[in-house]
């Protein structure tokens, strides 16, 4: 798994001590489809030795290894501040009280036909639970901090608040909190009425809330929920419990993104695609409106397209779709772009003067016409037309009308050309 930080890759290194070669190349084959560079450990002290010289970012432990038979492993890498999956061949209630007593990640039986599936979900969640941010909002400060290790136990990023009130202020401060665990009894602002008060504000698809409480009424777990809470667990709780729900709608969140991704992507280009223009095109329009200012945007087509996919045909024309479509993306990439289909773009403008905005579009134009050939295989030479209009236009459908109207008038009037 590679993580761009500070401008460099990072490899995530994973160490797997298990003496069953078998087990040991399937373990390697997970970790390495899950994006980890692996060592392998066959003994507890071969696993000694390298943990000495290296740093990994989690550890696989077989429970049971010829010179560690009763888990002694487990302890080795817990004390390296290792993140650790322990993978038992049965998990008898001695076995279980061992495991229990190290705060590892999680511990799966390999005897269970999923193990391996599970495995690799782990796996994958770690290196993302690096990007997920948890505000836990409680007034005891031991059970935030309690709960705030679990979290780094598993590498979530965590924030902690004292009561609802501040939960809000700093949810607005960083808007990059994704999930949101809350105590219920705290002075000024209770945990149900905080999350009346961000259900206000975000909806279920953008943050997720897990109430927490150790009141003794089944009432307080469906007040939580009516109120926009995800999820409830009532105090004191099982780790396990504790990581599954919260994983669960960690997950859940992650796929609600995923879907409204594609759903505003463009399958070709990887641009945003029509749909996600109007709507944020609309969103800036709306604003600009108020100030009475300009809206500003450009339609691009590419000139004589249908010849080139009928001369190179239609995969090297997509080809060509492609390459534009990333020099658009970062020529532009201040602004909002898209491909409305076929091959024709968009750019909408955000805060830029008339003229700044055609400079632009004749250095891009320009920039086409000089590098057009490096795109494709067939290094095939294209030029594009683009019409441009700014005013104080605020519908969206209205604006593209007239940008298509000048648009027109460049394809003509000789075309390669930008037209305002
Ligand atoms: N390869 C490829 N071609 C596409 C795609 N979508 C639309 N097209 C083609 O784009 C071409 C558009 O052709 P026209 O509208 O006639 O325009 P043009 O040939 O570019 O001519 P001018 O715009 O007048 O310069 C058609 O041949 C479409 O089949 C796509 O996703 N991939």
């Amino acid at each position: 798994m590679q993580n761009i930080k500070q401008g460099s890759y990072v490899t995530r290194k994973i160490l797997i001590i298990e003496d069953t070669p078998t087990i040991a190349r399937v373990q390697k084959h997970i970790a390495l489809k899950a994006g980890y560079d692996v060592d392998i450990a066959e003994s507890l002290a071969q696993a000694k030795e390298l943990l000495s010289s290296n740093a990994y970012f989690c550890a696989v432990v077989d429970f049971i290894l010829p010179d560690a038979p009763t888990g002694e492993a487990v302890p080795c890498t817990i004390a390296a501040e290792i993140p650790t999956i322990v993978m038992t061949g049965n998990i008898d209630q001695q076995t279980r009280d061992t495991v229990e007593k190290y705060p590892i990640i999680d511990y799966i039986t390999k005897e269970n036909k999923q193990a391996y599936q599970y495995l690799e979900k782990q796996l994958l969640r770690l290196p993302r639970n690096e990007n997920v941010k948890v505000l836990v909002v409680d007034d005891s400060t031991s059970t935030r901090r309690y709960i705030c290790s679990l979290l780094a136990r598993h590498k979530y990023q965590t924030i902690e608040a004292k009561d609802g009130v501040e939960a809000l202020k700093m949810l607005e401060a960083s808007p990059d909190i994704t999930v949101i665990i809350t105590d219920n009894e705290m002075p000024n602002m209770n945990g149900d009425e905080l999350c009346t008060q961000i259900r206000s504000l975000y909806s279920n698809d953008e943050k997720a809330i897990i109430g927490i409480s150790g009141a003794d009424s089944s009432a307080l777990s469906s007040l939580f929920l009516k109120n926009g809470a995800n999820d409830y667990l009532h105090k004191p709780f099982n780790s396990e419990e504790f990581y599954c729900r919260l994983s669960q709608n960690v997950d859940m969140l992650e796929q609600i993104a995923t879907i409204k991704r594609q759903a505003n992507t463009d399958y070709l280009t990887n641009l945003p695609n029509r749909r996600y223009f109007f709507e944020e095109a609309e969103k800036s329009l709306k604003q600009i409106k108020r100030t009475n200012g300009n809206g500003a945007l450009a339609m691009l087509d590419i000139d004589h397209f249908k010849s080139i996919n009928d001369t190179y045909g239609h995969d090297v024309g997509d080809e060509v779709l492609k390459g534009l479509s990333i020099c658009f993306k970062k020529y532009f990439k201040k602004h909002l772009v898209a491909r409305l289909g076929g091959e024709e773009f968009a750019v909408y403008f955000i805060d830029v003067e008339k003229q700044e905005a055609l400079k632009r579009l004749e250095g891009f134009r320009y920039f086409i016409e000089a590098n057009s050939h490096e795109f494709s295989s067939a290094k095939i030479k294209f030029t594009i037309s683009i019409g441009f209009v700014s005013g104080p236009v605020y519908k969206i459908d209205e604006l593209l009308k007239q940008a298509d109207l000048k648009l027109y008038d460049a394809k003509e009037t000789g075309r390669n050309k930008v037209v305002s």
